[in-house]
């Protein structure tokens, strides 16, 4: 999908900022639309802090003049808006095919509302095309990796787990300095017993499941763009 459509689900999303908010920036392609049309409006006036999901954001938003704190300052903030990877019928959202899982997740929980912005390519009946993002701690990789790949055995997982690499053929390491096993399932059918199941084993800091987290979609496409609402109370795992 275009990055015009990008724009465009990203543009939705700031009809929704308000003076004097206390935003989470997300992290990606798509997010990174927004945090450009952030830093135009930021220019003309609008008063917003905000709290990047990764090193990336921080360095745009940054750059842009976007006025940043942190969630050791701020106790909440009112809104984050952030892209994903797949969103389902429930809206539960695969993310962090950048790596950004853990920031994204820690600042979405810490947010009022989630706000998604997407293209139309990312909208699934069921989770599980996209490669789940598990990170875990360097410690232990090979235990915590079996342990892993028993999941995803119990999980009907169809295919196997990858480290997640750099095009340089290298680890990929997360801003927090952890590595990513990607899990190839087809179809995730039980995402709230995956979830617990994956975050029971030690070596794992995070996944990509977000689940009950995200309360609005704008999506794109080439009819223009969509608005979807959940209609579940927003609990968060
Ligand atoms: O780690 C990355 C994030 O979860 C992104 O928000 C997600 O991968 C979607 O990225 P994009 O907007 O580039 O498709």
């Amino acid at each position: 999908m275009s990055e015009e459509m990008k724009r465009e689900a990203a543009a939705m999303a700031l009809s929704d900022v308000r003076s004097g908010m206390r935003l989470g920036l997300g992290t990606g392609s798509t997010a990174r639309h927004f945090v450009d049309l952030l830093g135009e409006r930021v220019r003309d006036g609008l008063d917003v802090l905000c709290v990047p999901t990764s090193e990336a954001t921080d360095r745009q938003a940054r750059d842009l003049g976007i006025p940043l704190s942190d969630l050791d300052t701020l106790d909440r903030l009112d809104l984050t808006v952030d892209g994903a990877d797949e969103i389902d019928a429930r809206m539960n959202l695969i993310k962090g095919g950048g790596g950004a899982l853990l920031r994204e997740k820690i600042v979405a929980a810490a947010s009022d509302r989630m706000i998604v912005i997407a293209d139309a390519s990312k909208l699934v009946d069921t989770l599980g095309r996209f490669p789940l993002p598990v990170e875990v701690n360097r410690f232990g990789l090979g235990a915590t990796e079996r342990a892993v790949q028993v999941v995803l055995s119990v999980h009907g997982a169809e295919g196997q787990l990858k480290l997640r690499r750099t095009a340089a053929g290298e680890p990929f390491v997360t801003d927090g300095g952890h590595l990513i096993l990607d899990a190839f399932f087809g179809r995730i059918s039980q995402p709230e017993a995956l979830s617990t199941a994956l975050l029971d084993i030690p070596g794992v800091v995070q996944h990509g499941l977000f689940l009950n987290m995200c309360n609005k979609a704008y999506v794109a496409g080439p009819d223009g763009v969509r608005t979807l609402v959940a209609n579940e109370t927003r609990t968060g795992s």
